[in-house]
């Protein structure tokens, strides 16, 4: 990079003596005693904000649930409109979890679906209060809605092991919470009236026992309706659910809500249901077999003498069926039989050699014996499938049950039966929650609770590490507390080295059926049932909506690189690995570098290592994966170990550094001329958003100088011509050419990235000048922290300090409502009595580097509606995700990019290139 030299732009460098990062050999820290002392007394969840109010910064997603679930209805109140059907009911002064739970009680396991719920923190935010106010929002004119935010559980059990259900059931009181569409009636005794819904046999067979043990009484829900219910439920709700699995390759299906039905549903758990699915509530079972889950199970476990369904599994991937098996080889000695298409190793008869050998059962080895009976009934179940596909005329076979569980090679022998007989005409696939459907349609069968109103934009997947979630050791009893939780872990990560070894691909044998390739998936290991990370949490968030200015939200894919290419899933991985000490300790410094800081940020690293090993071994576990998740995933994996904001300390000093020398960048901006300026504006931009704590080169950098010095350094490197370059046609587009002057935007949407020198010397000078040209400006930051970016909750206190300096910032800032003097008066400035547009700040619902536009909060929805111009700025928001977004209306993506790689692929330029996209409105 270019040298240190003095900059026209900035020649204010002295007055930040002490605000700069120390050069140190050991580390990149900012290192501030007094500060890390300060933190360290602080409380985990909350700082002390400017305003002397405690904020909870992560609002409710940090709530740290009670041990026993009470309900307050102290100031209860329905919200909206009262005559509505199942209108939301607010307890403003509930705070602990409130759960309910459903069941399904199989032949073999027990499904169980449990609901939490956080009710959102009394955060002191007013800067909410105003901006709904401002922007129209309010519970009047949105949609109410009857489910309220919360989590859904998914966990099992061997029906064997009833009692662990039972002990699992009352240690989370799960029985003792109950929502119905009209009241709460948690408070109720767990011995009188409390009620689970439940499907399965089970539900019949075990109803004395749940009424002795807790005092419940179950409500039995039909099976058939309970499969159908979830599984639409799941094919309309998840946006990865259902995916192909051929060859060892899973590919995800998207599924279009409108074109869903007829399908044909394939429920394999110990005995197969084959039911016709037409619509919602409308279906026929039109088939079966016995010959399902509980035969492989039952009968494996009688040859072989297996202890478990893994093991006997586990058995068969290590096994040849040709010794067991009668192939057409066997019969027509060593030949195919070409005539009817069957080659010499398919299966004529499965177990058939047991017939003319002189063997007995110990003759045999368990390995082929599981393989065999493995292939016997999924080749069965995916024939019968078929004929019945064919019988109705149905292209799409999906199956679920817990028989396929999430197994590689069960679900490419029911693929190829499937393709193979139907030659390619029907298409068999799997779901994600296999097991579930049943117990998800029971849960929904609660009198009406809304879950089956919420669309794919409400819900979010997570996948935690630090809490159990399957039945059987590994889980034991439910965490109390986070030490449980990080001990938990500890083991967790000691039985996960076996867990998360690389699946082996085994060497061709003569397993085949006609024309069947070994499937690559076959291995030697199969990855435990308590590792099986393929189900995660699922968050139901009814305040998320799709942004409104996606041309085109079906076809809206977020991230830009994809990550199915293994090598660039290699590459990323290695990024991320290597970052992981550094940010170790960050987080460990941000909490005051105590003990107990220590271990969560070795149970951090630790979790994240076994979450991105699980991905390189099996990248579309989660979902389909993108960058944008694998950032996210470290985001989240930090909070649940209660890392809350890991760069604070960094985030503050680098703020003031750059308010300190905002007042003479303004006033050397104000003395260009607009042309100038605008260009300056956009240079400043790009070279500010070099302060970026998640790029390895750039934190190298900052050994090296001071924030301003940096900040210097780059700008000088901002010369034209950058990479991608549009900056001519956007400036065009704002002051005009041969004297016409364009109509200034409306509103415009500026999504801010970092904290310091990229917010405050970056984006507001910019939304300055917007703002003096008239445009209403939101700002549009995180809700939650990510790396170093600036949060929505940060960023009045920011304005605020901004605004001391400028004219412009704040009048704009007391007419959004933004400046806590204006607070009081705010309903005068919304009455018109402001001399400025006002300046905004908003949420944008995420908690990453990244933003996934179909998710987005309500408040930026709202915002959105009338903007005409939106900003993404940095490189998580506007090139790994979004870079190839398209909007309804006018669009400015600026980013330097950070990493030579990115750089290469992207714009085939080099690192600290910069990227000045613009976009116009597509003509409508
Ligand atoms: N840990 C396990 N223990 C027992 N069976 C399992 C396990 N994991 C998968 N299975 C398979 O799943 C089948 C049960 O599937 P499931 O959908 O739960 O049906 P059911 O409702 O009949 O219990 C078993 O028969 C067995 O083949
Ligand atoms: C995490 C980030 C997306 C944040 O970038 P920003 O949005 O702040 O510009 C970026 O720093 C990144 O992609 N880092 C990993 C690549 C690297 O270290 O080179
Ligand atoms: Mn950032």
């Amino acid at each position: 990079m270019a040298g240190l030299n003095g900059d026209p732009i900035l020649g204010i460098d002295d007055k930040i003596e002490d605000l700069q990062y120390k050069n140190n050999n050991n580390s990149n820290e900012v290192v501030d005693k007094e500060e890390l002392v300060g933190i360290g007394e602080e409380s985990t969840t909350c700082y002390k904000s400017n305003q002397g109010g405690e904020k909870d910064m992560a609002g409710s997603s940090i709530h740290r649930s009670g041990s026993r679930p009470q309900l307050d209805l102290s100031k209860a109140e329905i919200q909206g409109n009262s005559e509505e059907r199942d209108p939301t009911i607010l307890l403003p002064n509930q705070s602990d979890d409130i759960s309910h739970l459903a069941l399904d009680i199989g032949g073999s396991l027990i499904k169980l679906i449990y609901f939490s719920r956080h009710e959102d923190q009394s955060v002191e935010d007013k800067r909410k209060k105003t901006v709904k106010e401002r922007l129209g929002i309010s519970n009047g004119n949105r949609r109410s809605y009857p489910v309220l935010g919360g989590r859904l559980h998914f966990v099992k059990f061997e029906t064997s092991k009833l009692n662990e259900c039972l002990d699992f059931i009352s240690s989370k009181q799960l029985h003792c919470g109950r929502i119905d569409s009209h009241h709460w009636n948690s408070e109720t005794p767990a011995n009188e009236n409390a009620v689970i819904k439940a499907t399965g046999g089970g539900a019949y067979k075990f109803a004395d026992l749940f009424k002795e043990r807790l005092g419940v009484s179950i409500e039995k829900e039909d099976e058939m309706d309970c499969l159908v219910a979830g599984a639409n439920f799941l094919l309309k709700a998840i946006r990865h659910e259902a995916f192909t699995h051929m060859e060892g390759h899973k590919e995800f299906v998207q599924i279009d809500h409108n074109d869903l039905y007829p399908y044909l549903l394939v429920n394999i758990g110990s005995g197969v249901s084959i039911i016709k699915v037409d619509g919602d509530g409308k279906f026929q079972r039109v088939s079966g077999t016995n010959v399902g889950g509980g035969t492989y199970w039952g009968l494996g476990r009688l040859l072989t003498k297996c202890n478990s369904f893994d093991e006997l599994l586990e058995l068969s991937q290590r096994g040849d069926n040709g010794t067991i098996d009668m192939l057409v080889g066997d019969i027509y000695g060593g030949m195919d039989y070409s005539k009817i298409g069957l080659s010499a190793s398919t299966i004529a008869s499965s177990f058939g050699k047991a017939i003319s050998d002189k063997k007995e059962l110990e003759d045999y080895r368990p390995e082929d014996i599981s393989l065999s009976l493995l292939r016997m009934i999924s080749y069965n179940i995916g024939q019968i499938s078929y004929l019945n596909a064919l019988r109705f005329g149905l292209k799409r076979i999906f199956f679920g049950g817990f028989f396929i569980r999430g197994h590689a090679y069960t679900m490419d022998t029911i693929s190829f039966a499937v393709q193979f007989w139907s030659q390619g005409e029907a298409q068999a696939m799997f779901l994600r929650h296999e097991g579930y459907l049943g117990a998800l349609g029971a849960f929904m069968s609660y009198q009406k609770h809304g879950l089956d109103d919420l669309m794919v934009h409400h819900l979010v997947e997570r996948f935690p590490m630090g809490a159990p979630y399957t039945g059987g050791k590994i889980h034991g009893p439910p965490l109390g507390d986070l030490n449980e939780k990080i001990s938990w872990m500890e083991k967790f990560v000691q039985k996960g080295t076996e867990i998360t070894a690389p699946v082996p691909m085994a060497p061709p044998g003569t397993t085949g059926l006609g024309g069947f390739e070994v499937p690559s998936s076959r291995g030697a290991t199969l990855r435990s049932d308590a590792s099986a990370l393929n189900v995660g949490v699922l968050h139901l968030v009814p305040t998320l909506e799709v942004f409104p200015l996606l041309t085109n939200p079906k076809m809206y894919e977020p991230n830009t690189i994809d990550l199915s290419d293994h090598k660039e899933l290699e590459y990323w991985f290695t990024v991320l690995s290597e970052h992981l000490p550094d940010l170790v300790d960050k987080a460990v410094a941000s909490e005051g570098g105590i003990d107990d800081a220590k271990r969560r940020g070795d149970a951090f690293a630790r979790a994240f290592s076994a979450h991105l090993a699980r991905l390189m071994e099996e990248p579309a576990a989660y979902g389909k994966l993108g960058l944008a998740n694998l950032l996210e995933l470290r985001e989240e994996c930090l909070r649940e170990f209660q890392f809350h904001d890991a760069y604070r300390s960094i985030k503050q000093r680098e703020n003031e550094a750059s308010l300190a020398v905002l007042p003479d960048l303004l006033l050397e901006l104000d003395h260009m001329d607009e042309g100038t300026r605008l260009l300056t504006l956009i240079e400043g931009v790009l070279a500010a958003n070099i302060f970026d704590w998640g790029s390895r080169a750039c934190v190298d950098l900052y050994h090296k100088g001071t924030i301003i010095e940096i900040y210097r350094m780059s700008r000088n490197k901002m010369q034209r011509p950058w990479r991608a370059n549009d900056f001519d046609i956007f400036k065009e587009r704002m002051l005009g050419s041969e004297g016409k002057k364009p109509k200034p935007h409306k509103r415009a949407l500026l999504f801010v990235d970092n904290s310091g020198a990229d917010v405050v010397l970056g984006m507001l000078p910019l939304a300055r000048e917007l703002l003096r040209r008239g445009t209403e400006v939101v700002l549009v930051a995180n809700s939650l922290p990510a790396l170093n970016d600036v949060t929505a909750m940060e960023l009045p206190d920011i304005v605020a300090e901004a605004a001391k300096h400028c004219d412009i910032l704040r009048r704009a800032a007391e007419a959004g409502g933004l400046l806590v003097d204006a607070m009081t008066n705010t309903l005068d400035g919304l009455k018109g009595n402001s001399s400025s547009v006002p300046l905004m700040v908003v949420e944008n619902g995420c908690g990453s580097p990244c933003i996934d536009l179909r998710q987005v909060s309500s408040e930026l929805a709202a915002a959105a509606k009338n903007a005409d111009l939106v900003i993404l700025e940095g490189m998580g928001r506007a090139l790994h995700t979004n870079f190839n977004a398209r909007f309804k209306c006018e669009a400015l993506k600026l980013a330097m990019v950070k990493n030579q790689r990115l750089a290469e692929k992207l714009i085939k330029g080099n690192i600290y290139d910069c990227v000045c996209r613009y976009e116009s409105a597509p003509a409508s």
